[in-house]
This record gives structure tokens, sequence and C-alpha cells, in this order.
């Protein structure tokens, strides 16, 4: 069964072209300033274009208003909506409705209680993502370079396709798939040598250590 590989966090032509020559099936844009990783509409737009046609373009977001949605709409031309904020059932029903756009809602875990919401989300959302959740004090609710207990996640039954993130790495991916047999992984910092400057090489070896794991997927 094929994996979804994602490269999230992307930022510059170089390093959004190691994604796509590698064969990254999905790219993030991270759209939340506050992040190293952010990128503006101007960078948005000249990426997008770049990517368009070799990957689905993922834009990354937290609890962001109705205006930013349409400059990213407009600029990056998303494949697909990621909401890391605290987006609620009716907002992402909204949201699907206005842009005709999928969403992946990413779910933060640190425990079992943490999936309490999943089936609520999984009903109105295309696709989950179970990201490590993020300390108390932390400036972003996501890509920190945590892993969380995957078996959290051990014969989880969810009827939408759902990836696995936070902390992995080429050394660790193919554990995260044979754990939680999720579809697909995401990395940031795991390719990346400082925050939110992603390396071409560790790009490439991370998409090449999840191809190997590919066969682990049930998804
Ligand atoms: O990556 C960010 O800077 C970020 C900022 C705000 C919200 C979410 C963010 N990243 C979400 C992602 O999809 C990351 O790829 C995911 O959390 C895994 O990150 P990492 O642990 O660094 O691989």
């Amino acid at each position: 069964m094929s994996l979804l590989v994602k490269i999230c966090g992307l930022t510059t032509p170089d390093t959004l072209g190691a994604a796509l020559d590698a064969g990254a099936d999905m790219v993030g844009f991270v759209f939340f300033p506050p992040s190293p990783r952010h990128v503006g509409l101007t960078a948005a737009r000249e990426l997008g274009q770049q990517a368009r046609g070799r990957a689905l373009k993922v834009a990354l977001t937290v609890g962001a208003d109705d205006a930013t949605f349409e400059n990213i709409v407009e600029t990056l031309r998303p494949d697909l909506l990621q909401l890391h904020g605290r987006e609620s059932i009716a907002r992402i029903r909204d949201l699907k409705q206005r842009f005709g756009l999928p969403v992946m809602k990413a779910i933060p875990v640190e425990t079992a209680a943490d999936l309490a919401p999943l089936a609520g989300y999984a009903d109105v959302c295309d696709r989950i993502l179970f990201d490590a959740r993020a300390p108390k004090d932390a400036t972003r609710p996501g890509g920190l370079g945590a892993t969380f207990d995957w078996h959290v996640l051990e014969g989880l039954k969810l009827d939408r396709p759902f990836m696995v993130s936070g902390g992995l790495s080429a050394d660790n991916v193919a554990e995260a798939v044979r754990t939680t047999r999720a579809g697909g992984v995401d990395v940031s910092s795991g390719v990346e040598r400082t925050p939110g400057v992603k390396d071409c090489d560790l790009i490439r070896n991370f998409i090449r250590a999840a191809r190997a794991a590919e066969e682990l997927s049930v998804q």
C-alpha cells in the first residue's frame, strides 16, 4: 500500500525542488508568523507555481481568519488546508463550503485521552494528522521536533486517512509507520539543519527511508 510522504515547512525553491525531485507526495507551507518556516504571500505564489502538478500543496494555518484564507488560496492555490488551531467542527464545515478544499485537521497527541475529539473531526474532515502535542509554553502548536507515544494509535480504527507526524526522521519513520499503520508521514524539523532551514540531503534521506517503509502501511 502506498505511503503518503509530506515535507512540511518548505520556504525556498531549492529545498522545495529537492522534495519534488525526490518524490514527495505533499509539500507543506506554513502561514503562521511566529514560525521560523512562515512564508509570505509573494513566496507562496512563487513556491506554489513551482510545485503545481508535481505534489499536493498543503497550506498550514493556525486559527486563521477568512481574509487570511482568501489570500492563501489566491496565491498558493493549495490542494489541502491543514488546520493546526482550535478550529471547531462548525468552522471546518464553513471553511470547506467557502473554499471548496479538502481539510486535514491536526490532532495534538500526548495520551489516549487526546483522541476524544477524533470522531467529531473525522466526520467533517477529509484527513487527520496526528501530531505531538506542543508544550504549554511553546510558541507554536507544531513543528517542534518532538515525538509522541505512537502506541496511542496502535490498532486505531478510523474511516479517514490519517498521517503521523512529530519528531520524525529517516531513523525513526519506519518504526512510526510500523506502530501506527499510518497511511502517511509528515516531517519538518527532521529534515532541517537548524529551525526553519531545510537540508536537501536530509529531505532526500527521509523520503528514501519512508519509501522503504511503505509496505508497513495498511491504509
Ligand atoms: O512547522 C511549523 O513551524 C508549524 C507552526 C505552527 C503550526 C504547525 C507547524 N507545523 C505543523 C506540521 O505539520 C509539522 O510538519 C509537524 O508538526 C511535524 O513537525 P516536526 O516535529 O518538526 O517534524
